[in-house]
């Protein structure tokens, strides 16, 4: 396929939710709202084959989770909340003063963290989101998860970072409560994390009742590869994304036809051993690769597209990563693969996924503050920038504001 029938395609298949959807998920949102933890209940019976006394998790399951690791595990989440400490610590925003107008910021008060758990655990969520709201000062923090099996690696990832409320309650009628409050999951001000479909379609649905940090939903790819390709690396990039979830998207593009036509043969011949088969089969679709003729027309997909993940093992990575805009984030050579990423880099691997990296980007530790401007002029700064703020006053026909400006001037 050539680049503009791949976009078009991709533009026509693109999830967009279907009045359905909206309708189901909407419908599930309301009963949250109008009935609280009843609906939890039905809806995790309903979704998660659960039937719960309660959805609050005891803290002691917790450090039981935490006993109950290896000693290997534990160091593994050590290290890793270790080095997301240290990235998040270093983009972290300082007060610039500069004497007359000057920013200040805030961490949120009261924040809720989505932790996905359908079909498998998800401890590497928990650190890259609740390590980030920690470092930015939040004090507040209320996890859901759909994760019902006793001492598991994600309650003990919790505990590692210190948190202590967490509900076992997942999929949109969690987002919902943590939206609305219910008699068991309080109201918060913002909700992070990633999750599926339902999950980003409820999150986009309640935007404005509270705080999102952004779509990121079902895992997306895309990797550029050249002829000199290692083909069973490449097949596992790829799996390795389809397997979160049917609907993952995975991209492969080069401009050599020959290396897509073996890596494809091989992934048909690996995926019949492969962990997760049905999964990866159902997200990976024919129409996922595309032969490019010019680099300009692969930077000119990517920026349309901004894959959550953009992968360049190719050896004109360097070029075409500087032209690369819009992106959730960029894994440049063979050595970067996306799914060090997922766990150990250090930037969050809560990124925007269905083409909102136009116009997001992945979480950090920004995400946990809010800021306001403090502006405070002295007289002979006042009298410096208020003639064309008087003018342009007049002009908006705004009186009362040319007056409140005129008035200190006389
Ligand atoms: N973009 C990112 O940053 C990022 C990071 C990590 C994971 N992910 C994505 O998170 C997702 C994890 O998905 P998951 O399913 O394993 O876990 P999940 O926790 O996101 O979703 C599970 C929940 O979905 C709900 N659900 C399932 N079927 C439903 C239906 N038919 N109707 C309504 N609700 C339903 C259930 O309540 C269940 O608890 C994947 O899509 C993965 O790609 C994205
Ligand atoms: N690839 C996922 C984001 O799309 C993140 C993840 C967590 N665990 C493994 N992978
Ligand atoms: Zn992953």
């Amino acid at each position: 396929m050539n680049v503009a029938s791949f976009i078009s395609t991709f533009d026509a298949q693109r999830g967009s939710a279907g009045f359905d959807d909206y309708k189901d998920v909407m419908e599930i949102i309301e009963h949250v709202r109008s009935d609280g933890d009843r609906a939890l209940h039905d809806y995790t019976a309903q979704f998660d084959n659960q039937t719960l006394d309660t959805f609050k998790v005891d803290k002691a399951a917790l450090k039981d989770s935490y006993d109950a690791i290896s000693s290997e595990e534990r160091e593994a989440l050590e290290t890793i909340k270790r080095r997301i400490e240290h990235y998040q610590k270093s983009i972290k925003y300082t007060d610039m003063d500069h004497g007359e107008f000057r920013y200040v910021y805030h961490p949120l008060e009261k924040i809720g963290v989505y932790v996905p758990g359908g079909t498998a655990l998800y401890p590497s969520s928990v650190l890259m989101t609740v390590v980030p709201a920690l470092v930015a000062g939040v004090k507040e923090i209320h996890v859901v998860t759909p994760t019902f099996e006793e001492n598991n690696i994600t309650f003990a990832a919790l505990y590692i970072c210190g948190i202590e409320n967490v509900y076992k309650v997942g999929g949109a009628q969690a987002i919902a409560a943590l939206a609305y409050g219910t008699q068991t999951v309080p109201k918060v001000d913002k909700i992070v994390g990633p999750g599926n479909y339902y999950v980003a379609l409820a999150k986009r649905l309640l935007f404005g009742e509270v705080g999102i940090d952004m779509i990121a939903g079902p895992s997306e790819i895309l990797i550029y590869v050249d002829q000199d390709a290692h083909i069973d690396a490449i097949v596992y990039d790829l799996f390795a994304q389809a397997e979160h979830d049917a609907n993952a998207r995975t991209f492969l593009i080069s401009e050599d036809e020959s290396i897509i036509k073996k890596i494809e043969e091989r992934l048909e011949q690996m995926l019949a051993n492969q962990p997760r088969s049905s999964i990866i089969r159902a997200s990976i679709k024919d129409n996922h690769y595309a032969v490019v003729d010019s680099q300009e027309a692969l930077i000119s997909m990517i920026n349309h597209i901004a894959p959550e993940h953009v992968s360049i093992q190719h050896r004109d990575a360097d070029r075409i990563i500087r032209n690369i805009k819009y992106a959730g984030a960029v894994f440049n050579g063979y050595y970067s693969p996306e799914a060090i990423g997922d766990y150990a880099a250090g930037p969050s691997h809560v990124l925007p996924t269905d083409k909102t990296g136009r116009f997001s980007h992945g979480l950090n530790v920004n995400d946990f503050l809010t800021s306001h401007a403090v502006i405070s002029l002295e007289k002979t700064t006042y009298e410096d920038i208020v003639e064309p703020a008087k003018t342009i006053a007049r002009r908006e026909q705004l009186d009362a504001h040319y007056q409140s400006l005129n008035i200190r001037t006389e």
